[in-house]
């Protein structure tokens, strides 16, 4: 896992964009992003019983895993979106980048490679994108049914009880020691 401030510069999103501004793990945590490194998947259940998930299923993000879908879906994961539950991802295999808002909306980018877990709060405001060698396969581990509900940014999610939550529980309390 390697975090750092995205630059913002223009160009395609599988590339690193990489501001050479490093974060640290525990700025992550004060946003309640948890990482863990997994070398084994009992590591994972380990995690999963703790945080009550009962769950879990394997994607592989790549065109010849998905075909014609493969650049719809990139885009569909890129779109800046937050979920109603915590969401845990276990990379398999492959390398992917997300990215999350900061205190002041500004984006942080997390790569994520081989056993490195990632565990986003409920509220997040986040997007996900492969590198440029297209390929990511990850376990994903659901609190309940084994749903993926994005919503996507906008006034009217702004003002979604999960995301009042985040902003008042974790956002503010980062910002105050920060
Ligand atoms: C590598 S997992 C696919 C993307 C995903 O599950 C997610 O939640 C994106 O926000
Ligand atoms: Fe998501």
């Amino acid at each position: 896992m390697k975090a750092y401030w995205y630059d913002n510069t223009p160009g395609d999103q599988r590339e690193p964009h990489d501001s050479g501004r490093a974060v640290s793990e525990d700025k992550l945590a004060s946003l309640g992003v948890l990482y863990h490194n997994c070398p084994s998947v009992e590591g994972v259940d380990a995690i999963a019983k703790e945080r009550g998930y009962k769950n879990r299923d394997t994607i592989c993000v790549s065109p010849q895993s998905m075909g014609d879908v493969y650049e719809d879906k990139v885009k569909m994961f890129f779109a800046e979106h937050l979920h109603e539950d915590e969401e845990i991802r276990y990379i398999l295999d492959g390398e992917g980048y997300f990215d999350v808002r900061g205190e002041e909306d500004e984006w942080i980018r997390i790569e994520l490679a081989k056993d490195d877990l990632i565990i986003l709060p409920a509220g997040i405001y986040h997007r996900f994108t492969t590198n440029e060698q297209n390929y990511i396969k990850a376990m994903r581990l659901f609190q309940d049914e084994p749903k993926w509900t994005p919503l996507n940014r906008g006034a009217e999610v702004d003002l979604n009880p999960h995301r009042k939550n985040y902003v008042e529980a974790t956002l503010k309390r980062s910002a105050a020691v920060n």
